[in-house]
């Protein structure tokens, strides 16, 4: 079997992967099969930072790093991939920096990237590229004279043709694309707007899941990626901290109905709509006073990005505001916290709340949502709200569906929740599940695997015959 090279802006962790969750386990788990190279950022900068690659060998698997420049990380990670590629493909327009300053840089880190790696690849190696960081990379590969198959994974939604259209280099980028043998995307819906943009954009021509454009054929197709499913529910029906967790959770609870959010703190996640779904809740439905808690993790990310300071101290305002008008000496009903929690922690977070609530206003897949499924007791089930704006939505059909925008909407989903019966909530927990254990992260990985091999092997075959 052919070497894998996985290539991710961040790297491991390979030792702690089953901590760090299921991507993680599944690439390592790969990596370890065949030998394998995980390539990308160290996390580390250092302005004297050279084009060279540390590598060091971590349980059966290689991990090779780079170090950026501050102005290379500037440019790449906080200006053009979290302050313009983000924003723009989670349709915020609004939010969007077109700096021409960020593009250069991209396009110089995406080289740079390439030009380490070349020399380390071997003739027979398998290339996987993930994510928005790399739109650029697999060409600067190509341009040096790899042959080997490339494939690229895209975790967050792909715009549509519009939208795309306002970044000033929307062609260059997905011509760019075209270097890689298959497109995996997370939905059929984001296979459908790429199509839409190389058949209309670009005058490319489709065929199935193939498209041809620039010269070159791609194939593309939804991988929609999943979790470690038997293994998070284990977690959370035996594992210590989980229990820990669990108990510290419901003691106090009484009879309140626990509902949890759990969230990198992003725009994106639509937080911000969920606090007024919430406060909506407590004006409209009074008996829900004193009768339910909300908990909100909002583990803080990306802090050095303007955006992202700005909706923190959006939402510390927000929260102030309904525990300052709805709260009481024995109650609070918005606990927010911004630290993160361990997943086995979580899975206990999980398990102990009747509800989990997740709207994001876009979102590429949105795991929380699975772990929450997975994390819950079958015998007695939560209930998880879902925005229809979350890849996972289209997995998921049997949760309470809604629009995250709409707050009367969710706040009267958060009451159907409430007043769920058992036997409704069983019968979605069970089809829930049997589509989780049946679409995991093994499977998404396999299949993302084995198509690109597939693929490549035709394209040997017919560039030979
Ligand atoms: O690396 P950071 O800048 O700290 O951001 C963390 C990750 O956020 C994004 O996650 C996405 O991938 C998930 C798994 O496929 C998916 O469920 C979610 O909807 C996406 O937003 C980002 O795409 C990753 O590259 C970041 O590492
Ligand atoms: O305090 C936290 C918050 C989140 N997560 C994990 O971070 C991931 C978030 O993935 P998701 O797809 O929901 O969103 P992303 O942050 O990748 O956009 C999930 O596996 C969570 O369990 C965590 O371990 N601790």
């Amino acid at each position: 079997m052919s070497r894998l090279v996985v290539v991710s802006n961040r790297v491991g962790p390979v030792k702690d992967a089953a901590r760090a969750g299921g991507l993680a386990v599944a690439l390592v788990d790969a990596l370890r099969a065949r030998g394998g190279l995980w390539y990308g950022w160290s996390g580390k900068t250092d302005k004297r930072a050279v084009d060279y690659a540390s590598i060091e060998d971590a349980e059966s698997l290689s991990l090779a790093t780079v170090d950026l420049t501050p102005e290379e990380y500037e440019d790449y990670y906080n200006g053009f991939a979290n302050r313009c590629l983000w924003p723009l493909f989670h349709y915020r327009i609004d939010l969007t920096a077109f700096d021409r300053r960020y593009y250069e840089g991209y396009r110089r880190v995406n080289a740079k990237f390439a030009r380490v790696l070349y020399p380390l690849l071997r003739a027979d190696d398998t290339i996987w590229v993930h994510d928005y960081h790399f739109l650029a990379f697999g060409n600067e590969l190509r341009q040096m004279g790899a042959e080997q198959p490339i494939g690229f994974f895209l975790h967050i939604p792909f715009p549509a043709r519009e939208v795309l259209a306002a970044l000033p280099h929307h062609d260059a980028m997905v011509r760019g694309l075209f270097a890689y043998d298959v497109l995996g995307f997370q939905t059929e819906q984001d296979c459908e707007r790429f199509r839409d943009y190389v058949v209309r954009e670009a005058h490319g021509i489709a065929n199935g899941d193939k498209l041809h454009c620039f010269g070159r054929t791609v194939t593309i197709r939804a991988f929609p990626i999943g979790i470690d499913t038997e293994g998070f529910a284990d977690i959370a029906a035996n594992d210590k901290d989980a229990r820990r967790q669990f108990d510290k959770v419901t003691k106090g609870l009484g009879d309140r109905t626990q509902i949890v959010g759990v969230d990198r703190l992003d725009y994106t996640k639509g937080i911000a709509e969920r606090f007024q779904a919430y406060e909506r809740l407590l004006q409209e439905y009074p008996d829900t006073r004193r009768e339910v808690s909300y908990l909100q993790i909002a583990a803080a990310s990306r802090g050095e990005v303007l955006e992202y300071r700005q909706m923190r101290e959006e939402l510390d305002g927000l929260s102030g505001h309904i525990n300052g008008t709805f709260g009481d000496f024995d109650w609070t009903p918005l606990r927010y916290l911004n630290k993160p929690l361990p997943r086995r922690a979580l899975a206990g977070l999980y398990r102990a709340s009747k509800i989990g609530l997740v709207t994001p206003l876009r979102d590429g897949m949105n795991l929380v949502a699975k772990e929450y499924v997975a994390a819950q007791d079958p015998e007695d089930p939560g209930v998880l709200i879902l925005s229809r704006f979350a890849g996972a939505s289209y997995q998921m059909p049997e949760a309470v569906i809604v629009n995250p925008y709409d707050s009367k909407g969710v706040a009267d989903a958060l009451q159907i929740a409430r007043y769920m019966s058992l036997q409704e909530r069983r019968e979605r927990f069970e089809a829930l599940m049997k589509r989780l254990r049946a679409e995991d992260v093994a499977q998404w990985r396999d299949d993302f695997m084995s198509t690109l091999a597939t693929v490549t092997r035709r394209r040997t075959i017919s560039a030979v015959s």
